[in-house]
């Protein structure tokens, strides 16, 4: 079995329960509160800067220079949406320019840059993965549920993670972490599991964290 089939396997209890969550539902009706949606763009725009660090990191430490190319595409890919969310959304929605993290923000970010500059990098590709695999699956469940809703006022955001050229780098970053997977020790695909794991729980806390508006407690 290939290391993603045994992965998704892996995440499903965790992937039904982002399918489930209210913000999810309510981004999908177009009934999500606009200030929930402004803070979590507003964080999601943080975390596209630190994820593209990420990427450029790893391509930096990739052997095969096919693969240091796609990640450094995936990388100005990043940067390039991070870009556009402060010309597009950040205006039509008044999100000030310098995003102070959220605690989830913050954890998540570190993760995925402690992953890309320490870690083996087939571990530091497991811990990227479910911001590629994860957006693309809810982005197309979403987009599948919002059609009979065309006025829902997030179709926008709605059709970007529902797009073909997505598709294509989703399916390119599995494959060359299943590439790598494949090279590697029972123990090391163990690790990799465990680093996509938590990273999918990340993403459920990233939703959760935006529908609380979540605040520093101190
Ligand atoms: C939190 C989060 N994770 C993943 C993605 C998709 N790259 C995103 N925009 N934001």
């Amino acid at each position: 079995m290939k290391w993603s089939d045994e992965a998704w396997n892996r995440i499903q209890p965790v992937y039904q329960k982002i399918l489930d969550m209210d913000f999810n539902k309510q981004l999908t009706d177009g009934s999500l509160d606009k200030e929930k949606f402004k803070f979590y763009m507003a964080q999601d725009a943080y975390y596209l800067g630190e994820f593209g660090k990420a990427l450029s990191a790893i391509s930096s430490r990739m052997k095969d220079l096919d693969d240091v190319l796609a990640f450094s595409n995936f990388a100005s890919g990043a940067i390039v949406v991070e870009r556009a969310l402060h010309e597009g959304y950040f205006k039509s929605l008044g999100v000030p320019d310098d995003v102070k993290p959220s605690p989830t923000c913050l954890l998540y970010t570190n993760f995925l840059l402690n992953h890309a500059a320490y870690s083996n990098v087939e571990v530091a590709l497991a811990a990227v993965l479910p911001c590629f695999w994860i957006y693309k699956r809810v982005g197309d469940y979403i987009y599948e549920l919002q059609v009979a809703t065309s006025s829902n006022p997030y179709k926008e955001w709605i059709d970007t993670y529902a797009g073909e050229d997505f598709a294509n780098s989703v399916n390119q970053a599995i494959s060359i972490t299943d590439k790598l997977a494949e090279s590697s020790s029972p123990s090391q695909r163990e690790s990799m599991h465990q680093a996509f794991e938590m990273a999918t729980k990340l993403e459920w806390m990233f939703w959760d964290s935006a529908f609380k508006l979540e605040e520093w407690p101190v």
